[in-house]
């Protein structure tokens, strides 16, 4: 009998909405308890508000369960503090702290993993006495990943990691989250299409709001040319597999398009 193993997130009909507009609808997913979950699509089609609706910041309706328990009637403080790990977008260090400062801040418990961050973050090391707002973005992000790296999650939620670094930096925030991964499932936003490919095994693709696709292999996804443009539309440059040449050279290359969400013109899930 085959042993299927329970998700460490499931994510049901949630909807959010901004100012009075919906830009969550009815989604649904599940993210498995191991493994990194791609959650894609075009510029503006609710990546990042799905991930706020999920911890709280955003107000909902629907439901979220972390390990089989619902967390959608909970504070965002309490959903952080029963596992679930956070790394937003615009990275949001303590400018005005030094490096040791923001990661000692972020502490839950009494037993923080510092030597997993400091192996994965030796330039932290090296740097935390420096105030973090005068760190490089990457150096920045690489905070932001070890606040929530220090404490024991159950998922961890990345909203665009490597958004404006440089291809180097971007290669080093990659490799950090596939350790990271070694030990706890996340669920990964993401538009840079060869760092997908390096981490994400599965994937989910939002569409105007709502789920187009779930629980798709990664790498099936990304070979499958046709599907891959009708729901994400990539700069091909005229190469004719956008997503295997993403592996190349530039840091822009894969990169999704700011293209206009295609609502309710493709519903594969
Ligand atoms: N604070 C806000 N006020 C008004 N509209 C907002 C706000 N935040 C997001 N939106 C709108 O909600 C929609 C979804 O935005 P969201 O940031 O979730 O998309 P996204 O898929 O993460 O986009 P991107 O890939 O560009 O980061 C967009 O139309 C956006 O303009």
């Amino acid at each position: 009998m085959n042993h299927i193993p329970v998700p460490i997130l499931r994510v049901a009909n949630l909807s959010a909405s901004i100012g009075g507009q919906q830009v969550v609808e009815d989604v649904s997913f599940e993210v498995p308890a191991a493994g990194v979950t791609a959650l894609l699509g075009r510029n503006g089609v609710g990546k990042t508000s799905t991930i706020k609706a999920i911890i709280g910041l955003l107000s909902r309706t629907g439901t979220v369960e972390l390990d089989g328990a619902r967390i959608d009637g909970e504070h965002t403080h309490r959903i952080i503090q029963r596992g679930v790990g956070y790394v937003p977008e615009d990275r949001e260090v303590f400018s005005r702290l030094t490096v040791a400062e923001n990661l000692k801040l972020a502490e839950r418990d009494g037993h923080p993993q510092r030597q997993l961050v400091e192996d994965l973050f030796p330039d932290l090391v090296k740097r935390s006495a420096q105030m973090a707002g005068t760190l490089s973005g990457g150096q920045q992000q690489m905070v932001s990943l070890a606040r929530a790296l220090l404490n024991t999650n159950k998922v961890l939620l990345v909203d665009e990691p490597t958004k404006g670094l440089a291809p180097k930096i971007v290669q080093e925030v990659s490799e950090a989250l596939a350790e990271a991964a070694r030990s706890v499932p996340i669920l990964l936003v993401e538009q840079n299409l060869t760092v997908v490919r390096q981490l994400a095994s599965t994937v989910t693709v939002l569409s105007g709001g709502k789920v187009a696709l779930t629980g798709m292999d990664a790498g099936e996804f990304l070979d499958d040319t046709e599907l891959f443009h009708r729901l994400l539309g990539v700069h091909t440059g005229g190469a004719p597999e956008p997503a295997r040449d993403a592996a190349g050279s530039s840091d822009t290359a894969g990169q999704l398009t700011a293209q206009a969400p295609e609502a309710g013109k493709v519903r594969e899930a």
